[in-house]
């Protein structure tokens, strides 16, 4: 489904941030991806999320060659992933549930038919009381937990989180991880970016650990 090979990505003109990056990630799969602060996790996400071009090597995703897809067509292939970033970028002029719907109504699903789906998803997530709520009044944690349900309600075929239970205490980060592996057994591909070695131990996953740019990987 991914495919990277000898992928490098510098920003300027000083050192690569990530080096020689060849992987695959198959459908149906589980991955975490971790390793220290500045190791270049977010950046990989942002090349799988396509918002990132590599300065080298070869990326496919879907079984298409990245730098053969035209602009217009990203929205399309976007559509297929989920993904949490790690400062949410939730909507502010939108509510919680709107923000939630929103991947929704873009594949033109009705309200009527969804608005349960993304109640019972909202309280499943604990912001059962914040379904009218605005972002700028949710606590960080809350955020965090709008953001996860946006990437998830449309049920992709590839989700990406970065930090996604970074604000969250164990118990809840415990619930989000399980929502996480629900997805991937009805059949997305997941890989999730995490500091949070407790929460990698409670599932037996691959893990691609980053150390200054490079990659190695647990099966
Ligand atoms: N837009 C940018 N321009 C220049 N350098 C950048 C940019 N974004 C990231 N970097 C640099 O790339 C390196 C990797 O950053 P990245 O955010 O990918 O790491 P990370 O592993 O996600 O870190 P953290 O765990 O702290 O979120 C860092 O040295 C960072 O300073």
């Amino acid at each position: 489904m991914v495919r990277f090979e000898n992928v490098g990505l510098r920003y300027g003109p000083g050192q690569e941030v990530l080096r020689d990056l060849s992987f695959r990630i198959a459908p149906h799969s589980f991955q975490f991806l971790t390793g220290p602060s500045g190791a270049g996790k977010t950046s990989l996400l942002r090349l799988l999320f396509l918002s990132l071009k590599p300065t080298r090597g070869l990326i496919s995703v879907f079984g298409r060659d990245t730098t053969a897809i035209a602009r217009r067509d990203l929205p399309d292939i976007r559509r297929r992933i989920g993904i949490v970033f790690q400062d949410f970028r939730l909507l502010d002029h939108l509510t919680t549930f709107e923000n939630v719907a929103l991947p929704l109504r873009v594949l033109g699903r009705e309200e009527t038919v969804y608005r349960a789906e993304v109640v019972e998803l909202l309280r499943w997530v604990g912001l059962g009381d914040r379904i009218n709520a605005y972002p700028p009044v949710l606590s960080g944690g809350e955020k965090q937990r709008a953001a996860i349900a946006r990437a998830v309600i449309a049920r992709p075929e590839f989700l990406l989180a970065d930090e996604p239970t970074g604000n969250v205490d164990p118990h809840l980060a415990r619930r989000l991880l399980r929502l996480f592996v629900e997805l991937h057994k009805s059949g997305t591909s997941v890989l999730i970016a995490t500091h949070d070695i407790a929460l990698m131990d409670l599932y037996d996953a691959r893990r691609f650990l980053l150390e200054d740019g490079r990659l190695t990987i647990h099966d």
